[in-house]
Protein backbone atom coordinates (compact mmCIF):
# COMPACT_ATOMS: atom_id res chain seq x y z
CA UNK A 1 0.00 0.00 0.00
CA UNK A 2 1.42 3.58 -0.81
CA UNK A 3 2.01 5.57 2.06
CA UNK A 4 0.15 8.63 2.06
CA UNK A 5 1.13 12.58 3.94
CA UNK A 6 -0.75 13.65 7.26
CA UNK A 7 -0.18 16.89 8.07
CA UNK A 8 0.20 17.78 11.79
CA UNK A 9 -0.85 21.40 13.07
CA UNK A 10 -0.45 22.57 16.32
CA UNK A 11 -2.50 24.98 18.23
CA UNK A 12 -0.36 25.10 21.46
CA UNK A 13 0.37 29.31 21.21
CA UNK A 14 -3.53 29.54 20.45
CA UNK A 15 -5.89 27.11 21.57
CA UNK A 16 -3.11 25.93 24.19
CA UNK A 17 -3.34 29.67 25.44
CA UNK A 18 -6.93 29.56 26.07
CA UNK A 19 -6.89 26.89 28.84
CA UNK A 20 -7.61 28.55 32.01
CA UNK A 21 -3.84 29.52 34.03
CA UNK A 22 -2.23 29.56 31.26
CA UNK A 23 -0.72 33.20 29.85
CA UNK A 24 2.51 32.83 27.62
CA UNK A 25 4.97 35.83 26.92
CA UNK A 26 6.27 36.45 23.79
CA UNK A 27 9.29 35.00 24.53
CA UNK A 28 7.40 31.97 25.57
CA UNK A 29 6.05 31.58 22.21
CA UNK A 30 8.89 31.68 20.52
CA UNK A 31 10.36 28.79 22.30
CA UNK A 32 7.42 27.01 22.35
CA UNK A 33 7.48 27.32 18.00
CA UNK A 34 11.04 26.56 17.95
CA UNK A 35 10.80 23.56 19.49
CA UNK A 36 7.89 22.62 17.62
CA UNK A 37 9.45 22.88 14.27
CA UNK A 38 12.30 20.92 15.36
CA UNK A 39 9.87 18.25 16.20
CA UNK A 40 9.04 18.33 12.39
CA UNK A 41 5.49 19.69 13.16
CA UNK A 42 3.72 20.95 9.49
CA UNK A 43 1.85 24.37 10.74
CA UNK A 44 2.18 26.51 14.34
CA UNK A 45 -0.86 28.37 14.85
CA UNK A 46 1.38 31.43 16.42
CA UNK A 47 -2.25 33.18 18.15
CA UNK A 48 -4.63 35.87 17.47
CA UNK A 49 -2.78 39.35 16.04
CA UNK A 50 -4.61 42.02 17.17
CA UNK A 51 -6.60 40.53 19.94
CA UNK A 52 -3.95 40.86 22.43
CA UNK A 53 -0.76 42.62 22.87
CA UNK A 54 1.68 39.41 23.30
CA UNK A 55 -0.16 38.26 20.50
CA UNK A 56 0.96 41.34 17.81
CA UNK A 57 4.40 41.10 19.35
CA UNK A 58 4.89 36.97 18.76
CA UNK A 59 4.00 37.86 15.30
CA UNK A 60 6.50 40.67 15.22
CA UNK A 61 9.03 38.32 16.16
CA UNK A 62 8.60 35.21 15.22
CA UNK A 63 11.25 32.65 14.40
CA UNK A 64 12.19 31.92 10.94
CA UNK A 65 10.74 28.60 10.98
CA UNK A 66 10.09 25.64 8.48
CA UNK A 67 6.47 24.89 9.63
CA UNK A 68 4.26 27.04 8.36
CA UNK A 69 3.32 30.26 10.94
CA UNK A 70 -0.16 30.43 10.44
CA UNK A 71 -2.26 33.87 11.90
CA UNK A 72 -5.34 32.78 13.26
CA UNK A 73 -8.23 35.27 13.26
CA UNK A 74 -12.37 35.00 12.82
CA UNK A 75 -14.43 35.45 9.63
CA UNK A 76 -15.57 38.65 9.01
CA UNK A 77 -18.38 40.51 9.91
CA UNK A 78 -21.54 41.05 8.57
CA UNK A 79 -22.10 44.62 7.00
CA UNK A 80 -18.78 45.18 6.01
CA UNK A 81 -16.42 44.11 3.29
CA UNK A 82 -13.30 41.63 3.98
CA UNK A 83 -11.17 44.37 2.93
CA UNK A 84 -13.08 46.86 5.63
CA UNK A 85 -12.71 44.17 8.49
CA UNK A 86 -10.44 45.80 10.82
CA UNK A 87 -10.23 42.69 13.06
CA UNK A 88 -9.89 40.41 9.57
CA UNK A 89 -7.37 43.28 8.60
CA UNK A 90 -5.08 42.40 12.11
CA UNK A 91 -5.02 38.89 11.59
CA UNK A 92 -3.49 39.25 7.65
CA UNK A 93 -1.59 42.54 8.42
CA UNK A 94 0.90 39.88 10.49
CA UNK A 95 1.75 38.78 6.83
CA UNK A 96 2.11 35.03 7.32
CA UNK A 97 2.07 33.06 4.46
CA UNK A 98 -1.04 30.60 5.90
CA UNK A 99 -3.89 32.02 7.54
CA UNK A 100 -6.75 30.31 9.09
CA UNK A 101 -10.06 32.17 10.26
CA UNK A 102 -12.69 30.18 12.40
CA UNK A 103 -16.44 30.76 11.21
CA UNK A 104 -19.80 29.60 12.00
CA UNK A 105 -21.10 26.03 10.98
CA UNK A 106 -23.98 25.57 13.28
CA UNK A 107 -27.21 27.46 12.16
CA UNK A 108 -28.40 27.65 15.73
CA UNK A 109 -24.94 29.60 16.53
CA UNK A 110 -25.33 31.90 13.28
CA UNK A 111 -28.99 33.03 14.61
CA UNK A 112 -28.40 33.26 18.41
CA UNK A 113 -24.39 34.28 18.63
CA UNK A 114 -24.03 36.45 15.61
CA UNK A 115 -27.82 37.42 14.74
CA UNK A 116 -27.81 37.42 11.41
CA UNK A 117 -29.20 35.20 8.45
CA UNK A 118 -27.64 32.25 7.62
CA UNK A 119 -27.06 33.46 4.06
CA UNK A 120 -24.84 36.16 5.39
CA UNK A 121 -23.11 33.76 7.17
CA UNK A 122 -22.30 32.01 4.25
CA UNK A 123 -21.19 35.33 2.59
CA UNK A 124 -18.96 36.26 5.45
CA UNK A 125 -17.08 32.78 5.08
CA UNK A 126 -16.93 32.51 1.49
CA UNK A 127 -16.09 36.67 0.71
CA UNK A 128 -13.45 36.33 4.18
CA UNK A 129 -11.68 32.85 2.64
CA UNK A 130 -11.75 34.35 -1.12
CA UNK A 131 -9.66 37.61 0.70
CA UNK A 132 -6.97 35.10 1.92
CA UNK A 133 -6.50 33.46 -1.19
CA UNK A 134 -6.79 36.74 -3.07
CA UNK A 135 -3.33 37.46 -1.87
CA UNK A 136 -1.74 34.65 -2.80
CA UNK A 137 -2.36 33.05 0.96
CA UNK A 138 -3.23 29.67 2.23
CA UNK A 139 -6.19 29.26 3.64
CA UNK A 140 -7.61 27.54 5.94
CA UNK A 141 -11.61 27.62 7.66
CA UNK A 142 -12.13 26.43 10.86
CA UNK A 143 -15.48 25.02 10.96
CA UNK A 144 -16.98 25.85 14.65
CA UNK A 145 -19.44 23.45 16.01
CA UNK A 146 -19.29 21.26 12.87
CA UNK A 147 -20.52 17.84 14.80
CA UNK A 148 -23.41 19.67 16.96
CA UNK A 149 -24.36 21.79 13.70
CA UNK A 150 -23.99 18.91 11.70
CA UNK A 151 -26.99 16.82 13.74
CA UNK A 152 -29.11 19.80 13.76
CA UNK A 153 -29.05 20.88 9.90
CA UNK A 154 -26.31 19.03 7.89
CA UNK A 155 -27.31 20.94 4.94
CA UNK A 156 -26.36 24.15 6.16
CA UNK A 157 -23.10 22.57 8.00
CA UNK A 158 -22.44 21.10 4.77
CA UNK A 159 -23.05 24.54 3.04
CA UNK A 160 -20.76 26.87 5.60
CA UNK A 161 -18.03 24.45 4.71
CA UNK A 162 -18.60 24.23 1.08
CA UNK A 163 -18.54 27.92 1.02
CA UNK A 164 -15.02 28.12 2.42
CA UNK A 165 -14.10 25.34 -0.08
CA UNK A 166 -15.18 26.53 -3.04
CA UNK A 167 -13.66 29.72 -2.26
CA UNK A 168 -10.23 27.96 -2.02
CA UNK A 169 -9.27 27.18 1.01
CA UNK A 170 -6.74 24.47 1.29
CA UNK A 171 -8.15 23.22 4.70
CA UNK A 172 -12.03 23.06 5.98
CA UNK A 173 -11.53 21.80 9.48
CA UNK A 174 -13.85 20.30 11.22
CA UNK A 175 -14.26 21.28 15.00
CA UNK A 176 -16.02 19.29 17.21
CA UNK A 177 -15.57 22.92 19.95
CA UNK A 178 -18.02 21.71 22.38
CA UNK A 179 -15.80 18.35 22.35
CA UNK A 180 -18.73 16.12 23.39
CA UNK A 181 -19.19 14.00 19.99
CA UNK A 182 -17.76 10.68 20.37
CA UNK A 183 -15.61 8.53 18.12
CA UNK A 184 -17.82 6.27 16.27
CA UNK A 185 -20.29 9.66 15.28
CA UNK A 186 -17.01 11.45 14.52
CA UNK A 187 -16.20 8.71 12.03
CA UNK A 188 -19.38 8.63 10.23
CA UNK A 189 -19.86 12.51 9.90
CA UNK A 190 -16.32 12.64 8.32
CA UNK A 191 -17.03 10.25 5.90
CA UNK A 192 -20.42 12.09 5.02
CA UNK A 193 -18.50 14.68 4.65
CA UNK A 194 -16.01 13.30 2.44
CA UNK A 195 -19.22 11.53 0.30
CA UNK A 196 -20.46 14.95 -0.39
CA UNK A 197 -17.60 16.34 -2.23
CA UNK A 198 -14.99 17.79 0.08
CA UNK A 199 -12.12 15.45 -0.36
CA UNK A 200 -10.07 14.01 3.07
CA UNK A 201 -6.86 15.27 1.94
CA UNK A 202 -8.74 18.89 2.18
CA UNK A 203 -10.45 17.97 5.49
CA UNK A 204 -8.69 18.64 8.73
CA UNK A 205 -10.52 17.27 12.86
CA UNK A 206 -9.29 19.85 15.72
CA UNK A 207 -11.44 17.64 18.66
CA UNK A 208 -11.91 19.06 22.61
CA UNK A 209 -11.22 16.63 25.60
CA UNK A 210 -14.89 17.89 27.07
CA UNK A 211 -15.49 13.17 27.39
CA UNK A 212 -11.78 12.23 27.53
CA UNK A 213 -12.38 11.18 23.46
CA UNK A 214 -9.98 13.81 22.25
CA UNK A 215 -7.21 11.52 21.02
CA UNK A 216 -9.48 8.34 19.76
CA UNK A 217 -11.82 11.67 18.71
CA UNK A 218 -9.06 12.49 16.06
CA UNK A 219 -8.18 8.84 15.00
CA UNK A 220 -11.34 8.01 13.80
CA UNK A 221 -11.18 11.17 11.81
CA UNK A 222 -8.01 9.63 10.07
CA UNK A 223 -9.26 6.19 9.97
CA UNK A 224 -12.48 7.86 8.00
CA UNK A 225 -10.45 10.17 5.42
CA UNK A 226 -9.29 13.21 7.30
CA UNK A 227 -5.90 14.37 6.38
CA UNK A 228 -4.91 17.37 8.94
CA UNK A 229 -4.95 16.37 12.43
CA UNK A 230 -4.62 19.38 14.89
CA UNK A 231 -3.39 19.58 18.11
CA UNK A 232 -1.90 20.77 21.22
CA UNK A 233 1.40 19.90 23.37
CA UNK A 234 0.83 18.41 26.61
CA UNK A 235 -3.21 18.62 25.51
CA UNK A 236 -3.62 22.18 27.10
CA UNK A 237 -6.55 24.09 25.86
CA UNK A 238 -10.10 25.24 26.67
CA UNK A 239 -12.02 23.84 29.27
CA UNK A 240 -10.73 20.15 29.61
CA UNK A 241 -8.24 20.95 26.63
CA UNK A 242 -7.62 19.93 22.61
CA UNK A 243 -5.96 16.27 21.24
CA UNK A 244 -3.04 15.55 23.04
CA UNK A 245 -0.36 15.85 20.17
CA UNK A 246 2.06 14.96 22.51
CA UNK A 247 0.36 11.06 22.81
CA UNK A 248 -1.12 11.59 19.02
CA UNK A 249 2.04 12.00 17.09
CA UNK A 250 3.85 8.88 18.97
CA UNK A 251 0.91 7.39 18.30
CA UNK A 252 0.47 7.50 14.90
CA UNK A 253 4.21 7.26 14.37
CA UNK A 254 4.53 3.28 16.12
CA UNK A 255 1.19 1.90 16.21
CA UNK A 256 -0.24 0.42 13.25
CA UNK A 257 -2.19 0.95 11.21
CA UNK A 258 -0.92 4.34 11.18
CA UNK A 259 2.72 3.30 11.32
CA UNK A 260 2.31 1.86 8.01
CA UNK A 261 -0.09 4.00 6.03
CA UNK A 262 1.29 7.72 6.67
CA UNK A 263 4.16 10.04 6.75
CA UNK A 264 4.21 13.08 8.84
CA UNK A 265 6.91 16.00 9.06
CA UNK A 266 7.83 14.05 12.40
CA UNK A 267 10.85 11.82 11.84
CA UNK A 268 11.78 8.94 14.49
CA UNK A 269 14.89 10.62 15.34
CA UNK A 270 13.01 13.40 16.48
CA UNK A 271 10.56 11.54 18.06
CA UNK A 272 12.85 10.53 20.49
CA UNK A 273 12.58 14.76 21.58
CA UNK A 274 8.93 14.76 22.36
CA UNK A 275 9.45 14.14 25.97
CA UNK A 276 11.38 16.97 26.68
CA UNK A 277 9.76 19.39 24.66
CA UNK A 278 6.62 18.11 26.72
CA UNK A 279 8.46 18.50 29.88
CA UNK A 280 9.97 22.09 28.70
CA UNK A 281 6.57 23.36 27.97
CA UNK A 282 5.41 22.59 31.90
CA UNK A 283 8.85 24.20 32.88
CA UNK A 284 7.54 27.40 30.79
CA UNK A 285 4.08 27.33 32.62
CA UNK A 286 6.01 26.56 35.94
CA UNK A 287 3.66 23.15 36.34
CA UNK A 288 4.44 19.78 38.30
CA UNK A 289 4.62 17.31 34.87
CA UNK A 290 1.69 14.66 34.96
CA UNK A 291 3.38 11.83 35.59
CA UNK A 292 0.72 9.22 33.66
CA UNK A 293 1.12 11.29 30.92
CA UNK A 294 1.23 8.42 28.01
CA UNK A 295 4.47 8.19 26.40
CA UNK A 296 5.92 11.39 28.12
CA UNK A 297 5.25 10.71 31.80
CA UNK A 298 7.50 9.81 34.51
CA UNK A 299 5.43 6.97 35.23
CA UNK A 300 4.63 6.19 31.60
CA UNK A 301 7.14 3.32 32.06
CA UNK A 302 7.31 2.80 35.76
CA UNK A 303 7.23 -0.84 36.70
CA UNK A 304 6.09 -0.41 40.41
CA UNK A 305 4.32 -4.09 41.22
CA UNK A 306 6.77 -6.94 41.93
CA UNK A 307 5.14 -9.77 39.58
CA UNK A 308 6.10 -7.05 36.71
CA UNK A 309 9.04 -5.98 37.53
CA UNK A 310 10.65 -9.43 37.96
CA UNK A 311 9.16 -9.85 34.79
CA UNK A 312 10.82 -6.50 33.19
CA UNK A 313 13.91 -7.57 34.13
CA UNK A 314 13.82 -10.63 32.08
CA UNK A 315 12.42 -8.94 28.82
CA UNK A 316 11.42 -5.44 28.95
CA UNK A 317 8.27 -6.12 26.32
CA UNK A 318 6.36 -8.24 29.40
CA UNK A 319 4.80 -4.92 30.18
CA UNK A 320 5.80 -2.24 28.21
CA UNK A 321 3.76 -1.38 24.89
CA UNK A 322 7.02 0.10 23.21
CA UNK A 323 10.07 0.98 24.15
CA UNK A 324 10.45 3.97 26.06
CA UNK A 325 13.58 5.35 24.50
CA UNK A 326 11.95 5.66 21.56
CA UNK A 327 10.06 8.79 22.60
CA UNK A 328 13.28 9.78 24.63
CA UNK A 329 11.70 8.61 28.73
CA UNK A 330 13.03 5.96 30.24
CA UNK A 331 12.14 3.00 32.40
CA UNK A 332 11.80 2.87 36.14
CA UNK A 333 11.52 0.41 38.76
CA UNK A 334 10.01 1.67 41.87
CA UNK A 335 10.16 0.79 45.45
CA UNK A 336 7.05 0.27 47.44
CA UNK A 337 5.18 -2.08 49.20
CA UNK A 338 4.35 -3.29 45.94
CA UNK A 339 7.67 -4.51 45.03
CA UNK A 340 9.35 -7.86 45.55
CA UNK A 341 13.26 -8.70 45.62
CA UNK A 342 13.46 -7.99 41.61
CA UNK A 343 12.67 -4.11 41.99
CA UNK A 344 15.00 -4.09 44.89
CA UNK A 345 17.99 -5.27 43.44
CA UNK A 346 17.40 -3.47 40.08
CA UNK A 347 16.73 -0.29 41.93
CA UNK A 348 20.19 -0.88 44.27
CA UNK A 349 21.62 -1.92 41.21
CA UNK A 350 20.94 1.76 39.83
CA UNK A 351 22.22 2.93 42.99
CA UNK A 352 25.50 1.39 42.48
CA UNK A 353 24.91 -0.83 45.14
CA UNK A 354 25.00 -4.76 44.13
CA UNK A 355 23.72 -6.87 46.05
CA UNK A 356 23.44 -10.89 44.91
CA UNK A 357 20.26 -12.74 44.44
CA UNK A 358 18.86 -14.40 47.86
CA UNK A 359 21.42 -12.18 50.12
CA UNK A 360 19.40 -11.65 53.80
CA UNK A 361 19.97 -7.98 53.76
CA UNK A 362 16.99 -8.07 50.47
CA UNK A 363 14.31 -9.25 53.04
CA UNK A 364 15.67 -7.30 55.74
CA UNK A 365 15.18 -4.27 53.42
CA UNK A 366 11.85 -5.03 51.84
CA UNK A 367 10.46 -5.10 55.18
CA UNK A 368 11.65 -1.96 56.36
CA UNK A 369 10.29 -0.19 53.14
CA UNK A 370 6.88 -2.33 53.82
CA UNK A 371 6.55 -1.66 57.57
CA UNK A 372 7.66 2.00 56.56
CA UNK A 373 4.73 2.44 53.97
CA UNK A 374 2.85 1.50 56.84
CA UNK A 375 3.88 4.43 59.00
CA UNK A 376 3.12 6.69 56.29
CA UNK A 377 6.40 6.98 54.71
CA UNK A 378 6.10 6.18 50.43
CA UNK A 379 8.79 5.81 48.27
CA UNK A 380 7.50 5.07 44.96
CA UNK A 381 8.77 8.66 44.42
CA UNK A 382 11.20 8.93 46.93
CA UNK A 383 14.08 6.91 45.65
CA UNK A 384 16.66 9.13 47.24
CA UNK A 385 15.16 8.46 50.92
CA UNK A 386 14.41 5.02 50.15
CA UNK A 387 18.47 4.54 49.16
CA UNK A 388 19.44 6.00 52.27
CA UNK A 389 17.17 3.31 54.00
CA UNK A 390 18.74 1.07 52.19
CA UNK A 391 22.66 1.92 52.15
CA UNK A 392 21.69 1.98 56.48
CA UNK A 393 20.40 -1.42 56.09
CA UNK A 394 23.79 -2.54 53.89
CA UNK A 395 26.40 -0.90 56.38
CA UNK A 396 26.88 1.56 53.48
CA UNK A 397 25.63 4.71 54.89
CA UNK A 398 28.17 7.39 55.56
CA UNK A 399 26.96 10.19 58.03
CA UNK A 400 28.40 13.31 57.13
CA UNK A 401 26.97 15.22 59.87
CA UNK A 402 23.78 15.40 62.50
CA UNK A 403 21.51 17.58 63.41
CA UNK A 404 22.03 18.29 66.90
CA UNK A 405 18.60 20.45 67.41
CA UNK A 406 16.29 22.79 65.64
CA UNK A 407 13.83 25.58 65.79
CA UNK A 408 11.55 27.54 63.70
CA UNK A 409 9.62 29.90 64.95
CA UNK A 410 6.93 32.10 62.18
CA UNK A 411 5.30 35.68 63.63
CA UNK A 412 2.25 37.37 62.95
CA UNK A 413 2.58 40.90 63.60
CA UNK A 414 2.03 44.63 62.63
CA UNK A 415 4.96 46.61 62.60
CA UNK A 416 5.56 50.32 63.47
CA UNK A 417 3.93 51.45 60.04
CA UNK A 418 0.67 49.41 60.82
CA UNK A 419 1.37 46.63 58.41
CA UNK A 420 0.88 43.46 58.54
CA UNK A 421 4.12 41.11 58.54
CA UNK A 422 4.65 37.43 58.74
CA UNK A 423 8.24 36.58 59.79
CA UNK A 424 10.09 33.05 60.05
CA UNK A 425 13.28 32.51 61.61
CA UNK A 426 15.42 29.20 62.25
CA UNK A 427 18.10 28.20 63.27
CA UNK A 428 19.70 24.72 63.42
CA UNK A 429 23.18 23.23 64.63
CA UNK A 430 24.89 20.40 63.62
CA UNK A 431 27.74 18.46 64.36
CA UNK A 432 30.31 17.09 62.16
CA UNK A 433 31.82 13.79 62.20
CA UNK A 434 35.58 15.46 64.01
CA UNK A 435 33.00 16.56 66.60
CA UNK A 436 33.17 20.65 65.63
CA UNK A 437 29.52 22.03 65.66
CA UNK A 438 28.28 25.01 63.40
CA UNK A 439 25.06 26.81 63.63
CA UNK A 440 22.89 28.49 60.62
CA UNK A 441 20.40 30.94 60.74
CA UNK A 442 17.64 32.61 58.49
CA UNK A 443 15.30 35.06 58.88
CA UNK A 444 12.48 36.50 56.28
CA UNK A 445 10.28 38.92 56.85
CA UNK A 446 7.43 40.35 54.74
CA UNK A 447 4.59 42.25 54.94
CA UNK A 448 1.73 39.94 54.58
CA UNK A 449 0.09 41.14 50.70
CA UNK A 450 4.16 40.29 49.71
CA UNK A 451 5.58 36.91 49.30
CA UNK A 452 6.18 35.18 52.38
CA UNK A 453 8.87 32.36 52.10
CA UNK A 454 7.17 30.31 55.62
CA UNK A 455 8.83 28.35 58.02
CA UNK A 456 9.73 25.89 55.77
CA UNK A 457 11.79 27.52 53.58
CA UNK A 458 13.67 29.82 57.22
CA UNK A 459 14.48 25.99 57.93
CA UNK A 460 16.16 25.00 54.90
CA UNK A 461 17.53 28.58 54.56
CA UNK A 462 19.10 27.53 58.13
CA UNK A 463 19.84 24.31 57.72
CA UNK A 464 22.20 25.07 54.37
CA UNK A 465 23.85 28.27 55.70
CA UNK A 466 26.65 26.71 57.40
CA UNK A 467 27.60 22.85 56.40
CA UNK A 468 31.43 23.56 56.39
CA UNK A 469 33.62 22.01 54.07
CA UNK A 470 30.49 20.69 52.39
CA UNK A 471 29.18 24.30 52.06
CA UNK A 472 29.97 24.13 47.93
CA UNK A 473 27.97 20.99 47.18
CA UNK A 474 24.83 22.52 49.31
CA UNK A 475 24.61 25.43 47.63
CA UNK A 476 23.78 24.73 43.99
CA UNK A 477 20.77 22.55 45.32
CA UNK A 478 17.55 24.03 44.08
CA UNK A 479 14.00 22.26 45.61
CA UNK A 480 11.51 21.69 42.71
CA UNK A 481 8.56 20.93 43.89
CA UNK A 482 6.70 20.66 47.43
CA UNK A 483 3.72 18.41 48.15
CA UNK A 484 2.24 17.29 51.29
CA UNK A 485 -0.67 15.33 52.54
CA UNK A 486 -2.69 14.36 55.45
CA UNK A 487 -2.20 10.33 55.52
CA UNK A 488 -2.33 7.55 58.20
CA UNK A 489 0.57 6.06 59.96
CA UNK A 490 -0.81 3.42 61.79
CA UNK A 491 -3.55 4.55 63.41
CA UNK A 492 -2.66 7.85 63.44
CA UNK A 493 -3.19 10.36 61.05
CA UNK A 494 0.27 12.32 60.10
CA UNK A 495 1.83 14.40 57.89
CA UNK A 496 3.73 13.21 54.53
CA UNK A 497 6.28 15.73 52.61
CA UNK A 498 7.61 14.99 49.92
CA UNK A 499 9.66 17.62 48.42
CA UNK A 500 11.58 17.50 44.59
CA UNK A 501 15.12 18.86 44.24
CA UNK A 502 17.50 19.77 41.52
CA UNK A 503 21.51 20.52 41.39
CA UNK A 504 23.55 22.10 39.43
CA UNK A 505 24.46 19.11 37.30
CA UNK A 506 21.22 19.23 36.26
CA UNK A 507 20.17 15.63 38.51
CA UNK A 508 16.82 15.45 40.47
CA UNK A 509 16.20 13.53 43.30
CA UNK A 510 13.07 13.45 45.79
CA UNK A 511 13.09 12.67 49.57
CA UNK A 512 9.85 11.68 51.85
CA UNK A 513 9.47 12.66 55.95
CA UNK A 514 6.68 11.86 57.69
CA UNK A 515 5.71 13.13 61.16
CA UNK A 516 2.42 14.33 63.13
CA UNK A 517 4.05 17.90 62.75
CA UNK A 518 4.35 19.23 59.16
CA UNK A 519 7.67 21.03 59.85
CA UNK A 520 9.35 17.88 61.49
CA UNK A 521 7.71 16.30 58.45
CA UNK A 522 9.79 18.83 56.12
CA UNK A 523 12.60 18.64 58.26
CA UNK A 524 12.78 15.11 57.34
CA UNK A 525 12.63 15.24 53.98
CA UNK A 526 14.82 18.40 53.55
CA UNK A 527 17.67 16.50 55.52
CA UNK A 528 17.46 13.66 53.66
CA UNK A 529 18.32 15.58 49.97
CA UNK A 530 21.35 16.98 51.71
CA UNK A 531 22.34 13.06 52.96
CA UNK A 532 21.30 11.74 49.79
CA UNK A 533 23.57 14.35 47.98
CA UNK A 534 26.73 14.04 50.38
CA UNK A 535 26.23 10.73 49.47
CA UNK A 536 26.46 10.72 45.57
CA UNK A 537 29.03 13.33 45.36
CA UNK A 538 31.37 12.09 47.87
CA UNK A 539 31.17 8.47 48.29
CA UNK A 540 33.27 6.32 45.91
C1 LIG B 1 -13.84 28.08 19.31
C2 LIG B 1 -12.69 29.01 19.52
O1 LIG B 1 -11.89 28.72 20.36
S1 LIG B 1 -12.52 30.35 18.53
C3 LIG B 1 -11.24 31.28 19.23
C4 LIG B 1 -11.75 32.14 20.32
N1 LIG B 1 -10.67 32.93 20.83
C5 LIG B 1 -10.86 34.10 21.43
O2 LIG B 1 -11.98 34.55 21.57
C6 LIG B 1 -9.64 34.76 21.99
C7 LIG B 1 -9.36 36.09 21.35
N2 LIG B 1 -10.54 36.96 21.33
C8 LIG B 1 -10.49 38.27 21.71
O3 LIG B 1 -9.48 38.78 22.15
C9 LIG B 1 -11.73 39.08 21.51
O4 LIG B 1 -12.88 38.25 21.58
C10 LIG B 1 -11.67 39.83 20.14
C11 LIG B 1 -10.56 40.89 20.19
C12 LIG B 1 -11.41 38.89 18.98
C13 LIG B 1 -13.02 40.50 19.86
O5 LIG B 1 -13.31 41.29 20.95
P1 LIG B 1 -14.64 42.22 20.97
O6 LIG B 1 -14.66 43.01 19.74
O7 LIG B 1 -14.63 42.93 22.29
O8 LIG B 1 -15.85 41.19 20.89
P2 LIG B 1 -16.35 40.09 21.92
O9 LIG B 1 -15.23 39.18 22.29
O10 LIG B 1 -17.12 40.67 23.05
O11 LIG B 1 -17.41 39.32 21.02
C14 LIG B 1 -17.07 38.67 19.82
C15 LIG B 1 -17.79 39.32 18.66
O12 LIG B 1 -17.40 38.63 17.46
C16 LIG B 1 -18.55 38.09 16.81
N3 LIG B 1 -18.15 36.84 16.22
C17 LIG B 1 -17.90 35.69 16.87
N4 LIG B 1 -17.53 34.76 15.98
C18 LIG B 1 -17.53 35.33 14.79
C19 LIG B 1 -17.24 34.87 13.49
N5 LIG B 1 -16.84 33.62 13.29
N6 LIG B 1 -17.33 35.72 12.47
C20 LIG B 1 -17.73 37.00 12.67
N7 LIG B 1 -18.01 37.49 13.88
C21 LIG B 1 -17.92 36.66 14.93
C22 LIG B 1 -19.58 37.96 17.92
O13 LIG B 1 -20.88 37.98 17.44
C23 LIG B 1 -19.30 39.22 18.75
O14 LIG B 1 -19.84 40.33 18.12
P3 LIG B 1 -20.94 41.28 18.87
O15 LIG B 1 -20.23 41.85 20.05
O16 LIG B 1 -21.26 42.28 17.83
O17 LIG B 1 -22.05 40.38 19.26
C1 LIG C 1 -11.72 26.75 16.34
C2 LIG C 1 -11.73 26.09 17.63
O1 LIG C 1 -10.81 26.23 18.40
C3 LIG C 1 -12.85 25.25 17.97
O2 LIG C 1 -13.87 25.28 17.29
O3 LIG C 1 -12.77 24.54 18.98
Amino acid sequence: MSRERLYLYDTTLRDGQQTQGVQFSTADKVQIAQALDRLGIDYIEGGWPGANPTDSAFFEAAPKTRAKMTAFGMTKRAGRSAENDDVLAAVMNAGTGTVCLVGKSHDYHVEAALGITLAENTENIRASIAHIVAQGREALFDAEHFFDGYKSNPEYALEACRAAFQAGARWVVLCDTNGGTLPDEIARIVSEVIAAGIPGDRLGIHTHNDTENAVAGTLAAVEAGARQVQGTLNGLGERCGNANLTSLIPTLLLKEPYASRFDTGVSHEALVGITRISRMLDDILNRVSLRQAPYVGASAFAHKAGLHASAILKNPDTYEHIEPELVGNERIIPMSNQAGQSNLRQRLGEAGLVVGKGDPALGRILERVKAREDAGYSYDSAQASFELLARDELGQLTEHFEVERYRVISERRRNAKGQIVVESEAVVTVQFRDGSKRTGYFKNEHPQDLHDDGPVNALWQALKADLGPFQSLIDEIKLRDFKVRITNGGTEAVTRVIIDFQDGQGRRWATVGVSPNIVDASFEALLDAIRWKLIRDLQP
